[in-house]
Formats: structure tokens, sequence, C-alpha cells
């Protein structure tokens, strides 16, 4: 039977080689979610479980065309930004998704990896905080970028929480502060806040090395949820959930860090 109501989801990020962060981790997530994902690319990394090699960045012209092409055909339930690269880009994506009107959008402002690669370049992040994050119903930040984000050092989860509430005053509808690279008591516990509610969304933490893009795969499996109608703490709960899970049954491949496994229903012996 065919299906003609299936949700949008749209990723406006860059590729991973090693196919375990950018829009490869995005589309796998949407599938998982059963909502049908959509990709404007954004830059090319060489990648794998060891780092990023080289990046070669795609025209801003060349990213709208792709926003174009699924919006004023396929329409857009709901999206989510990734590795925007450069300031060219980000202005450009930010007009786009302004002229969108697009209400559920994620943003997850890519600057830093947990790994410490810089993924972002410097004179790019005035107009991420300026442009983007403006317009996100959600941003999710991890340590590295929320220490930018609020100009200050967050060493525990009190800091978070204060993070958190500076981050908002950018003019987001919530923030989520990802604790990935905090250690201790903080580990994988996240701080959410939207103006209102201040609350630590906290799962089982999972003992491996191989989370490489597990922001990714978070930020997307939000966007699926909103796209199917979840309201917005609704969605990062349930998305949280599934990065839990699919860390569970990460994939020890490469000598480095390896990606989560994001169909795990499929990898259980
Ligand atoms: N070991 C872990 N156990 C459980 N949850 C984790 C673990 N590590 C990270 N998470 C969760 O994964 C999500 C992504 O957070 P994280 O801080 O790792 O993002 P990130 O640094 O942007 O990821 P990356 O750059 O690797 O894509 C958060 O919900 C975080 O709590
Ligand atoms: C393409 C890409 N996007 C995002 C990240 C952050 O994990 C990465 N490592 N690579």
């Amino acid at each position: 039977m065919t299906n003609s109501t299936i949700p949008i989801a749209l990723t406006i990020a860059g590729s991973d080689s090693g196919g375990g962060a950018g829009i490869q981790a995005d589309l796998k997530t949407f599938a998982f979610h059963r909502v049908h994902g959509t990709s404007a690319l954004t830059c090319i990394t060489a990648q794998n479980t060891l780092g990023v090699n080289r990046v070669d960045a795609l025209p801003p012209e060349a990213v709208v065309a792709q926003i174009q092409a699924v919006a004023t055909d396929i329409g857009i339930n709901a999206a989510k930004t990734g590795m925007l690269l450069n300031q060219g880009i980000i202005t450009t994506v930010a007009g786009q998704l302004k002229q969108l009107k697009l209400k559920n959008l994620v943003v997850d402002p890519v600057m830093v990896s947990r790994a410490g690669a810089q993924l972002i370049d410097d004179d790019a992040i005035a107009a991420l905080r300026q442009e983007l994050l403006p317009l996100a119903a959600i941003a999710t930040p991890n340590r590295y970028e929320a220490q930018i984000l609020s100009g200050m050092k967050i060493e525990n989860l009190a800091d978070m929480q204060i993070a958190a509430k500076k981050i908002y005053r950018l003019g987001m509808g919530a923030v989520l502060v990802k604790g990935g690279g905090m250690s201790g008591e903080s580990l994988a516990k996240d701080v959410w806040f939207d103006g209102e509610n201040l609350e630590i969304l906290a799962t089982e933490t999972i003992d491996t090395k191989h989370t490489h893009g597990t922001g990714c795969t978070l930020s997307a499996a939000i966007a699926a949820n909103l796209a199917l109608g979840k309201e917005p703490l609704a969605a990062t709960k349930a998305a949280k959930e599934y990065v839990t899970k699919a860390l569970k049954h990460s994939l020890a491949i490469g000598s480095g860090q390896g990606p989560v496994g994001h169909f795990f229903p499929l990898l259980e012996k």
C-alpha cells in the first residue's frame, strides 16, 4: 500500500564519510522513526572513527537550492541543522528558514566535537548566535558549545543549569545543554530550560567509548518526534531514550570512537 501521510523531516548538515555522524546519522535516525528523511548538504568531511581529515564546503547557493527543492515540492514538518561550517552558509540557511516560517526547528549548534575537533570557522559563531539560534524551537549545545555560547566554564550540573538559562536568552524556544562531555555524576545528564521549566533529563549511563554521532542522532531524533506531532519536551525525552538504546548497541568499528547502533533492534544477536 502506498503512504501519502508519512511525516517529512529535513536535515541541513555535513556528510560524515564514516557514517556515524552528520547527514548519515540523521537519515538513519529519521528512518528508524518512520519519518521520511530529506537532506541539504552543507559540506563534505573526510572523517572516520579517529577524526576529521578534511572538510570541503558547498557554496551557500547549493545549500539554498537543496532546501528549496524539498520545500517547494515535498514539504517539511520538522527540520534540524547540524554542521554548517561557515558564516556564509549559516546566514543563508537562517534566511531560508525564516522565510519558511518553520515552527519545528532543532538547531544543533555544531562547533566542537566531543573528540575536540573544531567543526566551524571562528567568524561563524557570531552568525550562529545572532541569526540562527533565535529561530530554533530547541537548541542542543554540548558542554563545549554551551561554554562558548554562555561565556562561562561548565564543570558540574549546577553550571549546566546556569548556562542553560543564559543561552535561552539568545531567543530560542528551549535549550538542552547536553552532558555527554561531562564526567562523574553529571555524565549523560542533560539540562532542559524553556523559560519556565528547568529539568534534568537523565537516563542510564552507558559505559562505552563508541559515542561518535550521539549529538547528531539526538537532534535528529528530536526533529523526527516533532514531525510526528510530539510537543518539544516530550520529543526531547523520547529522543534521549532512543540515543541511550542506540548507545547500548554501539558499533566497535575502526580503531577510534565507533558510532551508535541506529537500528539496534536489527543488531541484536
Ligand atoms: N555514555 C553515555 N551514556 C548515556 N548517554 C550518553 C552518553 N554519552 C552521551 N550521552 C547522551 O547523548 C546525547 C548527546 O550528547 P553529547 O554531549 O554526547 O553530544 P555531542 O558532544 O554533540 O555528540 P557528538 O559530537 O559525539 O555527536 C545526550 O543526550 C547525552 O546525555
Ligand atoms: C559531519 C559532522 N557533523 C557533526 C559532527 C559532530 O559530531 C561530526 N563529527 N561530523
